[in-house]
Formats: structure tokens, sequence, C-alpha cells
């Protein structure tokens, strides 16, 4: 649940009144995700979602959010859009946060996705890659290989508390990446945070992705390999190769993967699971008081990554080059 800041009643009507929404007449606090405070409001013109960005967010990156939503929005992807106000700014100011309302996405997330969601989101994946593709701002990715160590840093002696041995584990998966990592994949914008609760299905239907708040310019096969680690892996964390097999195949039928791509999907996948891993440990020792949030559990990560290490070829991952 994530609601870091509470908002008054009065506060958050003269906020909707800065825009063409009509009167608020009533909101809540959504009890789902982890890093910004979510409202659904409701006013006299339908439903909106406001945002008030929190911790990780660099207020000086959500230009670059709520372009990127306009400009998919505009090639079709189904994504929340940005709602100006009055005097067509998309960004305002509430509770001392900068603050932001996007359309109301229907739809609801799967929380045990089938081979038929995989396939699905790896062919909405490979669109939105696609439709970024001229989409002209740039963000770097503040949570890729070159953070990943500053960021274990900041909890490194605490890490063992959380599982013994954790530590070693870490360091050395650090090592092998900084030596293994690939640099000269295809490269764009991808959402890098493609988890089952930001894709919206209707029924067997993809209805939209939502959250957007670490895309970044980075290689493209990175955001599969994400999507590997956060949609293949069933609750007993047993990888399924049929789940995977569909995320590629979707994906393949609409953007190829080059040779270079496939073969280092493995070094991928384990990266991301180790950047998932970090940020989760990271927050499980660092919950900040009074908040309202659940943080997520390191030790999934931790399980994953250990799969990806006996992984040989992508061919693990159920495609054959
Ligand atoms: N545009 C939207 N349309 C409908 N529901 C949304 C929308 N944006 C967010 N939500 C709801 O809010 C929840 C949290 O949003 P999310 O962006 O994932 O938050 P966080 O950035 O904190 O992880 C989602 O799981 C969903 O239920
Ligand atoms: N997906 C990340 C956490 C980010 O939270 P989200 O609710 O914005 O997806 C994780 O699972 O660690």
């Amino acid at each position: 649940m994530a609601v870091y800041t509470d908002v008054a009643d009065e506060e958050l009507s003269a906020f909707i009144d800065q825009y063409q929404i009509g009167r608020l007449l009533s909101f809540k606090g959504i009890a789902e995700g982890v890093e910004n405070s979510n409202f659904l409001v409701h006013t006299q013109t339908g439903h909106f979602i406001l945002t008030l960005y929190e911790k990780r967010v660099d207020p000086a990156d959500l230009p670059f959010f709520l372009h990127l939503l306009n400009h998919l929005a505009s090639k079709d992807i189904s994504c929340p859009v940005p709602v100006p106000d009055k005097t067509g700014t998309l960004l305002g100011t509430l509770a001392e946060r900068p603050a932001a309302l996007v359309t109301f996405l229907d739809g609801m997330w799967v929380k045990r996705p089938k081979p038929v969601h995989c396939e699905q989101l790896g062919q909405t994946m490979a669109r939105m890659h696609l439709a970024a593709a001229d989409f002209d701002m740039r963000r770097a990715n503040a949570l890729d290989l070159a953070g990943w160590r500053p960021l274990f840093e900041k909890c490194a002696d605490r890490a063992d508390e959380v599982h013994p041995g954790l530590s070693d584990l870490v360091v050395r998966e650090l090592d092998h990446l900084e030596a293994a990592w690939p640099d000269d994949l295809p490269r764009g914008i991808i959402h890098a945070d493609l988890f089952p609760d930001n894709v919206f299905f209707l029924g067997e239907e993809l209805s939209g992705l939502i959250d957007f708040y670490f895309a970044c310019s980075d290689q493209l096969a990175y955001d599969i390999a994400i999507c590997l680690n956060a949609w293949c892996f069933e609750t007993d964390l047993s990888f399924n190769i049929t789940k995977a097999r569909a995320l590629l195949n979707g994906y393949g039928k609409v953007r190829s993967l080059s040779r270079r791509e496939y073969d280092s999907l493995p070094t991928l996948a384990r990266g991301a699971a180790l950047r998932f891993l970090l940020t989760r440990l990271y927050d499980w020792l660092s919950v900040p008081e009074g908040a309202l949030v659940t943080p997520k559990d390191p030790m999934e990560y931790v399980k994953k990554l250990r799969f990806h290490q006996t992984v040989g070829t992508a061919s693990a991952y159920g495609l054959s080059p």
C-alpha cells in the first residue's frame, strides 16, 4: 500500500479547481504500489489518477515521463495521458510534492499471468519500444550497472540481517556483471518496471501500461530481461519456460531480436534480478516512519538470481536463436 503523503480535502479540492475537469466529488488513497502516493479522484467529469511524486523520483525527470506518456498515446500505445491544468501545465504542486493528474485506465492487473498474457505483454512491449524510437527526450537509467554498487554500499552492512551470506552473494554477482555486461545492444526508451501490476488486462486482452516512472534510455533487451524475471516465475519461484517462450515469441512477432541480444539474455536477466534485489533490499531496511507501504521481499529476487546463475544459454528461456 502506498500513500506517503496525506492530503487534506480542502487542499485537494483547490488543486482540482485548477483543472477543467469539474468539481471534486470524492477521492481515496490507492492501496497498491510502493514508489509514489496515488489517489483515485472522482470529479464531475469522471475518474482520474493523482500522483504525488516521492522519494526516488527526481523532479527534473518529470517532464520526460509526462511527455513520454503523451508521445506513446499519440502512437496508439494505451497508457495514462497527463491532464493539463487551465494554463496548459502538466505538472503542479500539492502538499509540497510535485503532482500530476493522469487519465484513468480501464482494466485490472493479473496476479497469476498465463502464457497468453505473457505473449501479449511481449507484443505490447515491442510496440512500445518501436513507438518510442522517435521520442526526442532522453533520460539516463539511474539504476543501471553503474548504479548498483553504490546502491548496495548504502545497505551492505545490514544485508546479512536479511539473509546470512547475502552480502557475499551480491558482491560476487556485481563482480561478475561488471565484467560481463554488454554495452553494444540496440538502445531506445525502456519502461524498466513492466511488472504484472503495471500491465492492465480486460479479460485476456491487454488494455494498457501504467507507471512509467522508471522509464529511461537503455538497451531494449534489458526490458525483456526484467519481464522474464517479473512474469515467468511461479509462486514457488520455479521458472516457467512456457511463459518465457510466449513472452519472447510475442516480442519477436513485432520486433526481431538480434543474435547478440538473444545471446545476452542470461546476463541481462541476472542484472535485472540483481537490480530488483538491491532496490528491495534497500527499501526493506529503510521503510519511512509512518508510511502506509508494504516493502517487497528481496529474497524473491535472490532466488530468481540463483536460477539465472544456472543458465548457460538463452535457450533456457524457451526459444532457439
Ligand atoms: N492511470 C491509471 N488508471 C487506473 N489505475 C491506476 C492508474 N495509475 C495507477 N493506478 C492504480 O494505482 C496503483 C499504483 O500505481 P503505480 O503507478 O503502480 O504506483 P507506484 O508508482 O507507487 O508503484 C496501480 O496498481 C493501479 O491500481
Ligand atoms: N516493481 C518493483 C517495485 C516498484 O513498484 P511498482 O509498484 O511501481 O511496480 C519491485 O517489484 O521490486
